[in-house]
């Protein structure tokens, strides 16, 4: 036995289809803040004789999603039934894509430290969310009853699979973001939902080339808890191979809380599905109208745009462009100020700024924040009083150039700084003795005053100019 061992994952990334309807009944899916069990029909509650019809925007969405992966998509499609019994699934069987996925055969390049991967993508099919259940009194292993909510039931999910072709936990939080960033890009998904993205990992460890039993941890609902529980599974993994053991193909489940993943049921296999079409709906055919389905320019193809044409470095454009309502937002700013200051502001002020009070972009005009910016790019605003401005405006919810106004915080003129200048040498007789005897650094003193004046509206760098020739024409003219 060696310890050469290679880590190989596959994801079942499944996401909610933000449609305003479910995938087979016209229930709206807005049901985030509704009573549990109201956002039902006889088609979503799976009782005797009701009849699914096909969501229209639901498939178009997944064609969408099909051609940004680079997927052939199917001229017919086919549903198929997965039988499996559990509460959160009323019929007993999950409407998914068996044979016939309306898309198969796609990539995804993901850059993970600097270096891009393909990803082969095996396809990406359509299915209904079941309903949820609520464990009552914490988690799945801890509570004594569950409650279940079928609003979720038949919401429309989109299962994209990949190859088993990733090689760490951390090019799988790749593989997540970057499909995530995708789908917010084409305006099929909404991330602010929670619960919206779902990722089934399996992982099993290769050693000396040969293949081990995989396992698959159901069920983890953010990237972080991605990377953790590949993590914990891969070392469980490595240990047991390590001490001769053997890793039992099953399924796990993730406790985020502890951070560890435990076992939950044996993995079933597809024959336990008895899978069998689904007579209620025809054959859907694509022909007529997949060729009509748009794809928008892509996070890659943006970020490689913001590199060439507004200058900006491969680092700071991939912060621009990661989301797209940043990209948006970088776009509209650049319009009126120069690329790189509007480059500097968004990536850097803007972005921290938001991240620091955890608030979305969405909430900022982006005309009132490129007024602002203005300001600084005409020198009418220095740096740090465009942040003040910016931070008051963040928490108080008004435009930025209000809280200038308001606060006084334009830049001081020329004249007022000169006056000021003027002022802080009149108040100053021992410092400016000091800077004419010679010590350099009674200016620092002064510029200080100067700042204090114009309440800090001047720019330092032209007051420190400003001083110097006030006072070494009084040295002339002394001397
Ligand atoms: N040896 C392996 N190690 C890690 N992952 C693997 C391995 N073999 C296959 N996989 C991954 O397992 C996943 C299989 O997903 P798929 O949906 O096809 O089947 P399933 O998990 O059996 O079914 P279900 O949808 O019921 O979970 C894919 O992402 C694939 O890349
Ligand atoms: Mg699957
Ligand atoms: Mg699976």
């Amino acid at each position: 036995m060696t310890d050469d061992f290679e880590v190989v994952i596959g994801l079942e990334i499944h996401v909610q289809l933000d449609t305003e309807t479910k995938m087979f009944c016209s229930c709206s899916t807005d049901y985030d803040d509704a009573e549990p069990n109201t956002h039902t029909c006889p088609v979503c509650l799976g009782l005797p004789g009701a009849l699914p019809v096909v969501n229209k925007r639901a498939v178009e969405y997944a064609v969408r999603v099909g051609k940004a992966l680079d997927c052939e998509i199917r001229d017919e499609t086919r549903f198929h039934r997965k039988n499996y019994f559990y509460p959160d699934l009323p019929k007993n069987f999950q409407i998914s894509q068996y044979d016939a996925p309306i898309n198969e055969d796609g990539s995804l390049v993901v850059s993970v430290e600097d270096e891009d991967h393909e990803i082969r993508i095996r396809r990406a099919h359509m299915e209904e969310d079941p309903g949820s259940l609520v464990h009552k009194g914490g988690s799945i292993e801890r509570s004594n009853y569950t409650l279940v909510d079928y609003n979720r039931s038949g919401t429309p999910l989109l299962e994209t699979v990949t190859e088993p072709d990733i090689r760490s936990p951390e090019e799988a939080r790749a593989v997540v973001d970057t499909l995530r960033e995708i789908l917010e890009y084409l305006d099929v998904f909404d991330a602010s939902r929670a619960g919206a993205l779902r990722v089934d990992a399996n992982v099993s460890i290769s050693q000396d080339g040969e293949t081990g039993n995989r396992t698959e941890v159901k069920n983890i609902g953010s990237t972080k808890g991605v990377v953790r529980a590949l993590r914990y599974e891969v070392t469980r993994q490595k240990n047991r191979l390590k001490r001769g053991g053997d890793v039992t193909q099953e399924t796990r489940h993730y406790d985020d809380d502890r951070g560890v993943t435990v076992t939950l049921r044996e993995k079933e296999e597809e024959k336990d599905y008895r899978y069998f079409e689904e007579a209620d709906i025809p054959v859907l055919r694509t022909t007529e109208f997949k060729d009509d389905v748009g794809v928008p320019e892509l996070p890659r193809e943006r970020r490689d745009r913001f590199r060439d044409e507004y200058g900006v470095s491969d680092e700071v454009a991939e912060k621009l462009t990661s989301r797209k309502t940043v990209a948006d937002m970088y776009e509209d700013v650049s319009e009126s100020v120069d690329p790189q200051l509007a480059a500097t502001w968004v990536a850097d002020e803007l972005l921290r700024e938001l991240n620091y009070r955890d608030a979305d972009v969405d909430t900022v005009d982006a005309q009132e924040f490129a007024a602002l910016v203005s300001l600084v790019s005409d020198d009418e605003l220095t740096d740090a009083n465009g942040v003040e401005a910016l931070r008051a405006a963040l928490d108080e919810d008004r435009p930025p150039v209000d809280i200038v106004d308001e606060r006084d915080l334009r830049a001081a003129t020329e004249d007022e700084t000169v006056e000021a200048t003027r002022e802080a040498i009149e108040e100053n007789p021992d410092a400016v003795d000091d800077y004419l005897g010679g010590d350099d650094g009674a200016i620092n003193f002064l510029v200080g005053q100067v700042m204090q004046k114009t309440g800090g509206s001047a720019d330092p760098a032209t007051v420190n100019e400003v001083l110097r020739d006030e006072l070494d024409g009084r040295k002339k003219q002394e001397g």
